[in-house]
């Protein structure tokens, strides 16, 4: 079994109104997913049925290939999830907070010890809940998630309100579980966000998956370029249209090339610097994925 989740043609309605239709999830083990979609697109809705919280009727979620209706204490024991912010006691200290989960867990003081290095909050073992940041409550958060050592994480918007420090040191710090071997699936209505850390991303609009692969499928439906500014642009565009390359333009000596895989990217560089171009600024023009992810929900509306 490869995948962590699948949902096969997972739909919820409530009353008459249909949440979601026909989701087909397909989460890879060892992915970070990421699954975006504007407020109100469905994610809460999709994140409560993977977690049982709310009830799927069809019994169409799996996790590690189990029905999560049929073995949901099973597939509980092996899951960490954070929803909406994150739940502990203000009064106790962060250590204290760990302390008590462990009463339900009983992993060890080791186990807290340990889970604190990891998020990263081991100066702070000492302070009350109530006096950390908004990004150290949810690193406490996430420890609070991963303390049984679940192999999936499930988080509903663990991004929202921190500032760009904290949603670094929560980049790193999924990246870090990640690296071993937990599979993370997170939402976000902010595609920059997401762009940063996952490898798959999964995208829903009303209700529907408007797209599902991983990260570079995503980027390879745009075209992509780079930026040189080079120190004779006009020997560098002869040389690059005598290789077949696209030149966009050329102003101020920087010209955009259209680069169409990372192979090409490497020639292009190898045949500038071995006709002695000299080359004093690169930059990507990633693909805007903003403007991606505008364009597919646009292409739906219509
Ligand atoms: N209890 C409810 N009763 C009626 N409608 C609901 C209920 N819960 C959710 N909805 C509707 O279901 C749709 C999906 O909501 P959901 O919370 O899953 O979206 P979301 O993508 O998580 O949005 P956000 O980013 O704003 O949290 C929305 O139109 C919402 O209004």
């Amino acid at each position: 079994m490869t995948e962590s989740i699948t949902t096969k043609n997972l739909c919820f309605q409530i009353g008459s109104k249909t949440i979601l239709n026909n989701i087909n999830l397909n989460v890879p083990k060892g992915s970070i997913y990421g699954y975006l979609g504007r407020n109100g697109a469905g994610k809460s809705t999709t994140i409560k049925l993977l977690l049982g919280l709310l009830e799927d009727k069809n019994d169409h979620v799996f996790v590690h290939g189990k029905s999560l209706k049929q073995n949901i204490t099973q597939i509980h024991a092996i899951t960490g999830n954070l929803i909406e912010s994150p739940c502990f006691y203000n009064k106790l200290t962060v250590f204290e907070n760990l302390k008590y989960l462990d009463i339900i867990h009983k992993k060890g003081t080791r186990r807290i010890e340990e889970v604190l290095e990891l998020v990263d909050l081991h100066e702070q073992k000492k302070k009350k809940a109530s006096k950390l940041s908004m990004g150290m409550k949810q690193r406490l958060g996430i420890a609070m998630a991963i303390f049984h050592d679940p192999q999936l994480l499930v988080l509903d918007e663990p991004l929202n309100g921190l500032d760009p420090q904290g949603i670094f040191e929560m980049r790193k710090l999924f990246q870090n579980l990640n690296e071993q071997g937990k599979t993370i699936f997170l939402s976000s209505h902010i595609l920059s966000e997401l762009e940063k850390v996952a490898t798959h991303i999964g995208i829903i609009e009303k209700g529907e998956m408007i797209f599902q692969g991983t990260k570079n499928d995503l980027l390879g439906q745009v075209e992509r370029y780079v930026s040189l500014k080079v120190n004779d642009a006009e020997t560098a565009i002869t040389i690059l249209s005598t290789l077949g390359f696209s030149i966009q333009n050329n102003v101020n000596n920087k010209i955009s090339v259209k680069i169409n895989d990372d192979q090409q990217f490497n020639s292009l560089l190898k045949s500038l610097v071995h006709n002695g171009i000299e080359i004093y600024e690169l930059e990507a023009q990633n693909a805007n994925l903003e403007q991606i992810f505008i364009n597919l929900i646009s292409q739906t509306n219509d």
